[in-house]
């Protein structure tokens, strides 16, 4: 049916009326040329005994050929006079004399022009001006012809992409999220709004604690929408200077600062087509926030150093692990740009509101490195399940990973017990253990210290425990379950660094 529609309808009707021409008005070549672009005309269809195979790969750039611009611009056929001497169309392609009968007729729909018509014989006279209007009306229906042939075609690969989507939507669910673990209504919620925006190109801000699994979802959002196949960039926006920032997201110029040494695409333009996910959105130095408020709103920005506006097509998906909204209120982060980003608003729960999500993905983690032979009988004991679901989690999946990881290694027999859970043995690492009396409110029999302060005793701990490292394995950032880039910028904010 597709190749119906385009190879045998539409051209098979253009060449029946060239068939009919030729019986009607005695031509020796016929060809019907379609404008490509605003400027370049390349041949459709031909017929006639001085058909040649040239003729197939001919172009004719009209900004060269101003004399049949000009013919063209006026929408109706135009009779050569053959005692005038003038540029033949297809000079050097075919072998015409200097004096012959020529007869060129635009191809319009409405005021939009398609393409041309020509007709020529070797001998003079053979086309009479009466002839001139029945060649205009049946122009204007090989020009009807013509646009139905195009926009078959449209139709045809707009219906592909449609199947191709469809079937992409449709895959079996365990292949979509079977690398995001958990089973707790609070975790498939995020996985409707997963679907849901996925399908859309909608703007998404995605909040939740530290490790929530921020990243993976918005990856996720990606590879669901019909831009995977493009691109998905990240950058995270903590730690980054203005200058920094700007450079990174919109690249910059050869010499725009001392550093420049060459030209430097941004993530903007290396997002072309595909995602760019802002990490920790909340931290973007303010003097850049009207900047990427204007690229949302237009598509288009600037290289540092750059005076060329540059356009971009990216769906941006931001995340944060403060309350944005409350950033606003503090007046930390624009209003205007926080609407543009919250479009679709997605909240992760944090793991200790997950139920037994944790059991589940531990038992999902530790099934993955029961693939290598030394861990292939490893099992939790069932005071280690007990431990896991009772504790806090505040680095929440990336410290369960830690976790199960460092715990793994440390149970020699396989079995994973509860005093495997943490390097020092007992118990877990980290603040809180969710316990029955947590929530029992107790007076402090000793000045309560400060969260900051709190937050910077327990960095300082790990830093020890790392002997100063913040990167790596065993870093103070894998003790902690943060990222470094994290780490480094809560260590700044604490006037750590
Ligand atoms: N539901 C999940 N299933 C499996 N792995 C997960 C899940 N959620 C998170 N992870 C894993 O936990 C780790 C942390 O996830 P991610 O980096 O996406 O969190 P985040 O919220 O972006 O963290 P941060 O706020 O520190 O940037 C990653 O290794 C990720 O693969």
């Amino acid at each position: 049916m597709e190749d119906q529609l385009i190879d045998v309808h539409p051209d098979r009707v253009l060449d029946l009326i060239l068939q009919s021409l030729e019986e009607l008005l005695n031509y020796e070549l016929a060809v019907i040329l379609k404008l490509n672009d605003s400027s370049h005309l390349t041949v459709e269809r031909a017929a006639g005994p001085l058909v040649n195979d040239k003729l197939k790969s001919y172009k004719i750039d009209l900004l060269k050929r101003q004399d049949l611009a000009q013919i063209l611009k006026r929408n109706e056929p135009h009779l050569f006079d053959e005692d005038l001497e003038h540029e033949d169309t297809y000079v050097n392609i075919v072998d015409l004399p200097d004096s012959h009968s020529c007869l060129v007729a635009p191809l319009y729909v409405k005021d939009y022009l398609l393409g041309m018509l020509t007709l020529d014989n070797r001998a003079c006279g053979v086309f009479s001006p009466a002839i001139v209007n029945f060649v205009g009306t049946i122009s204007k229906l090989i020009a009807v012809i013509i646009a139905q042939k195009d926009s078959s075609i449209a139709l045809i690969t707009r219906n592909k992409d449609l199947i191709e989507e469809r079937n992409f939507l449709l895959r079996p669910e365990e292949s979509v999220f079977s690398d995001i673990y958990g089973n707790s209504p609070e975790w498939q919620r995020v996985l409707e709004c997963i679907r849901t925006v996925a399908a859309s190109d909608l703007p998404v801000l995605i909040q939740g604690e530290t490790g929530t699994g921020k990243e993976v979802v918005a990856r996720k959002i990606h590879d669901l929408s019909s831009r995977s196949g493009k691109p998905f960039i990240t950058l995270n926006c903590s730690a980054l200077n203005a200058g920094l920032a700007e450079s990174e997201l919109f690249g910059h110029e050869k010499g725009a600062f001392t550093s420049a040494v060459i030209r430097r695409k941004g993530r903007f333009e290396l997002a072309d087509g595909g995602t760019l996910f802002l990490d920790e959105i909340a931290d973007l130095p303010a003097e850049i926030q009207p900047k990427i408020l204007r690229t949302l709103q237009e598509g288009t920005y600037e290289r540092v150093g750059g005076e060329k506006t540059l356009h971009c097509d990216v769906r941006v998906i931001a995340a944060s692990n403060k309350d944005l909204k409350e950033q606003v209120e503090k007046e930390l982060f624009r209003e205007d740009l926080y609407y543009r980003l919250g479009v679709f608003p997605l909240f992760l729960p944090p793991l200790r509101d997950r139920g037994e999500d944790v059991i589940v993905i531990a038992e999902q983690l530790l099934n993955n490195l029961r693939e290598s032979e030394a861990y292939r009988h490893h099992y939790f004991s069932s005071d280690a399940i007990e431990s896991l679901l009772s504790y806090s989690w505040p680095g929440n999946v990336r410290e369960l990973q830690n976790v199960i990881r460092r715990s793994a290694l440390m149970a020699a027999d396989g079995i994973i017990r509860k005093e495997h859970l943490s390097p020092g043995g007992g118990k877990l690492p980290g603040p809180g253990r969710k316990d029955a009396n947590a929530k029992k409110t107790q007076k402090p029999d000793m000045p309560f210290v400060t969260m900051d302060e709190a937050v910077k005793q327990h960095i300082e701990m790990a830093l020890k425990l790392s002997d100063g490292k913040i990167y790596g394995s065993g870093g103070a950032a894998e003790l902690l379950g943060m990222k470094p880039t994290t780490l480094q910028s809560r260590m700044k904010k604490l006037g750590m660094m």
